[in-house]
């Protein structure tokens, strides 16, 4: 699989999705999450969960890999509206 010019890491993504939070940036998709509240975020970690799965499974590792990326968004969205940080998570792995 081709890597994109810029790739953007977990971390990076969690920094800027932290940023945008406590900026409330407008226009945010994180934003507007974050206000709907955890159980509007838990659907669409569900949901990707379910996508990711699907193309795994039936469409092929490019289209596999472009729903895991959202289904990790979705996991640091459910992050953010829970409190929590990265180091929180890492240090159960
Ligand atoms: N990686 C992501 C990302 N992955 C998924 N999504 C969201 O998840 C949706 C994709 O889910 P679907 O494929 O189910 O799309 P959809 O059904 O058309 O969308 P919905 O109507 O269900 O939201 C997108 O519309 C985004 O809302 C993401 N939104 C943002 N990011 C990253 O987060 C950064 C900050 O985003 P903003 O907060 O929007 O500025 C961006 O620069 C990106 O790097």
């Amino acid at each position: 699989m081709e890597e994109s010019p810029s790739v953007k890491t977990f971390e990076e993504l969690f920094a800027e999705l932290q940023a945008k939070a406590a900026a409330g940036t407008p226009g945010s998709g994180t934003v507007a999450a974050l206000e709907k509240g955890v159980h509007f975020i838990g659907k669409k970690v569900v949901e990707e969960a379910a996508e990711s799965w699907m193309a795994a499974e039936h469409e092929g590792p490019e289209r596999a890999a472009e729903e895991i990326s959202q289904l990790l968004y979705q996991a640091q969205v459910l992050m953010l509206a829970t409190g929590l940080e990265l180091k929180d998570v890492y240090r159960h792995l």
